[in-house]
């Protein structure tokens, strides 16, 4: 029997709430308006509207695979970032808001970039799901970036992102061990690498350990791994007066600035993310700064 909207929301927020979930109540929202095709205004404007009974079956597998600890935006296959609409693939970490700081503070890099040389070329190493790189596209028109990921199923959704928000002429998916396949120079090298060390992993949240790609999380036993592998290529694929942006872990400015230090670099900037953690640093080559 097809189900009322205001019903099937009501249902799906007492289900999520009544085993504690926190966001119950934005979960079971999400939920219901994407299996359902409704929208806020609709569950306002129309709670008496009639779901058909194949949708009103997808809210309730929806809610089931919530329930047992898949994280919403899995189960959508989507997510939301710096405004754009990016498709999730289980080889594809789900991008985090704290991610969006490292656009915000890059934007004026690759601003300067542009203006200087007519056109900023960025290179986004572990693209994911193609976030970064995407991000800055959408923002600064005369840019272009290569996506790295040694992940194909990483690299098939990138590629498919930028194609679905009409950026595949400016971007390239391309598969790298870092810069291990990269032979170009860029204004501006962006990464959020893996940094979280290897045992520290099976103690995060279930919903980061069973569904982000362990790839996209392993930092190595001391969680620098990546940060070595990139500032040790960063210098011969770099354009005069480029930089290097990475994202860290809220305790690793540190090490991870000695890191890039020993390579050559000196610190241009450090910036916190949205609880005021460190979490952004920007670097150039130590006779520029
Ligand atoms: C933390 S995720 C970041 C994804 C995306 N940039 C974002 O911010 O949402 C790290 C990414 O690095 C990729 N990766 C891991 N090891 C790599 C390697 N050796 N070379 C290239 N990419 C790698 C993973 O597949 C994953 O997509």
């Amino acid at each position: 029997m097809p189900v009322k909207l205001a019903a099937l929301h009501r249902e799906a927020r007492a289900k999520l709430a009544e085993v504690g979930i926190a966001e119950a109540a934005l979960d079971a929202r999400l939920i219901v308006e994407h299996f359902t095709a409704t929208s806020r205004t609709d569950a306002i404007a129309s709670p008496d509207r009639e779901i058909a009974v194949a949708a009103g079956l997808a809210v309730k597998k929806a809610i089931a695979r919530r329930l047992a600890g898949e994280p919403v935006h899995r189960i959508l296959g989507f997510r939301e970032f710096y405004g754009l609409k990016l498709a999730l693939s289980p080889e594809t970490l789900e991008p985090r808001p704290d991610t969006e700081t490292l656009v915000d503070a890059l934007l004026p890099f690759v601003r300067a970039a542009a203006k200087r040389a007519g056109e900023c070329r960025i290179l986004d190493l572990g693209t994911g799901t193609g976030a970064i790189a995407l991000a800055l596209l959408a923002t600064i028109d005369s840019t272009m970036a290569d996506g790295v990921d040694i992940s194909d199923g990483a690299l098939a959704a990138a590629a498919g992102n930028a194609a679905r928000l009409g950026f595949s002429g400016r971007f390239r998916a391309i598969r790298s061990d870092w810069f291990a396949e990269i032979s170009g120079r860029y204004h501006v090298i962006v990464s959020n690498p893996p940094y979280i060390a290897t045992n520290i992993i099976a103690g995060l949240q279930a919903e980061v350990r069973n569904f982000d790609p362990h790839r996209a999380l392993d930092g190595g036993p001391d969680g620098l791994g990546a940060y070595r592998s990139i500032a040790k290529g960063a210098k011969t694929h770099l354009l005069d007066e480029g930089v290097v942006a990475v994202e860290i872990g809220s305790t690793q400015k540190r090490d991870v600035s000695a890191v890039f230090e020993q390579a050559g670099f000196a610190l241009l900037q450090a910036a916190g993310d949205l609880g005021g953690n460190d979490r952004v640093l920007i670097f150039a080559t130590q006779n520029r700064s």
